[in-house]
């Protein structure tokens, strides 16, 4: 199975800081940022028979119907060719969220969500500030009125439903830009590890499934692998790489091999993951079980996570 999408929703109330903290996230932590507003307001431009009907809705401060806002989204995503998304203001109302679990409940996981709080009397000053130079057409103090008053009555009880559900990760939204950008990584740090973990397995399942390319499609240029081939790194870009890895018994691995990550250790630092765990390959079929010692040096990069280095060192025997 290949890696699904990982998503984190982004929401607050207008001008809470959402587009600002998501451009940097992206920029430094290497996520894809999609805003669901910015992707009307294009929409609205391109001339397209919704135009004029999208300018009420922006204008007014309502929320446009999901299979246009999601549609857009659903659309940028696969185009991006990325697997890591923050979605930026949406889901901002039951239908968007019912929308999103229709069309989208398979395809992709939502690991958590980022809610940057915020007083109005904050939110309506820097609205103010944004329209002296932003052109935008809500950016005045009656758009500003009603996107608030939206945003309690229709998006606030969707951040509830993901409160339930223990996505919720909060931010004061009202501190300082730099001080909002530091705690929006710690709150984003174990969403972060939930998809390095996706990304590690789906690679061994790669190795397991023999399928080269994949493997080599979640490798950084210039990754290498060390340990257990007896000599020095050698370079893990190409399939034909992965294959020369293999074939010297790195991976411990045959077709469709069931694995364990055990007592998985992560450190994130920036857009740097490094992993290390104990890999039980099992299975119980003609003695193939090994356990190999692993070390993954990951790079979140263009909105994916891809492999920098692998070091293995295989032990003889599995059972203690
Ligand atoms: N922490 C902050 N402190 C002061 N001003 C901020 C902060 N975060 C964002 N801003 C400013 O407030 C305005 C709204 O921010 P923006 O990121 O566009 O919000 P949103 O996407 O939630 O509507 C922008 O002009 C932005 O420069
Ligand atoms: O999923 C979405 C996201 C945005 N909008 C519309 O786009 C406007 C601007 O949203 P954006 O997130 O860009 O700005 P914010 O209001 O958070 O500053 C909203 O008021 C809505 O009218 C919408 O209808 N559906």
């Amino acid at each position: 199975m290949g890696l699904k999408p990982n998503v984190v929703f982004v929401l607050g109330g207008p001008g809470s800081g959402k587009g600002t903290q998501c451009e940097r996230l992206s920029r430094e932590l290497g996520y894809v940022h999609l805003s669901a507003g910015e992707l009307l307001r294009q929409a609205r431009e391109s001339g397209s028979e919704e135009g004029a009907l999208l300018d009420e809705y922006l204008r007014e401060g309502r929320i446009v119907p999901v299979e246009l806002s999601l549609g857009l989204l659903r659309k940028a995503m696969i185009a991006s060719g990325g697997t890591r998304f923050l979605i930026d203001g949406f889901p901002r109302n039951q239908d968007n969220l019912d929308g999103w679990e229709r069309i989208m409940g398979k395809e992709a996981d939502v690991t958590c969500v980022l809610f940057l709080e915020c007083p109005e009397s904050v939110l309506e000053a820097r609205l103010l500030h944004r329209g002296l130079s932003s052109g935008r057409s809500d950016d005045n103090l009656e758009s500003a009125r009603k996107r608030f008053r939206t945003y309690v009555e229709t998006t606030l009880p969707v951040v509830e439903h993901f409160q339930s559900c223990g996505l919720v990760r909060r931010v004061d939204g009202s501190q300082d830009m730099d001080t909002v950008f530091a705690n929006t990584c710690a709150a984003l740090s174990d969403a972060m590890e939930r998809e390095v973990m996706a990304a590690t397995r789906a690679q061994i399942e790669a190795a397991t499934d023999n399928d080269t390319a994949a493997y080599a499609a979640m490798c950084c240029d210039d990754a290498t692998g060390a340990g257990c081939t007896g000599s020095a790194a050698i370079a893990l870009k190409t399939p034909a790489d992965v294959e020369t890895w293999g074939s010297k018994g790195a991976s411990a691995n045959a077709a469709g091999t069931p694995f364990e990550l055990l007592n998985p250790r992560m450190q994130i630092m920036g857009n740097v993951a490094l992993l290390s765990y104990l890999r039980q390959n099992g299975g119980g079929d003609a003695g193939r079980e090994a356990a190999v010692e692993e070390t993954r040096v990951w790079l979140g990069k263009g909105g994916r996570w891809r492999l920098k280095h692998l070091h293995c060192s295989a032990i003889k025997s599995a059972q203690p």
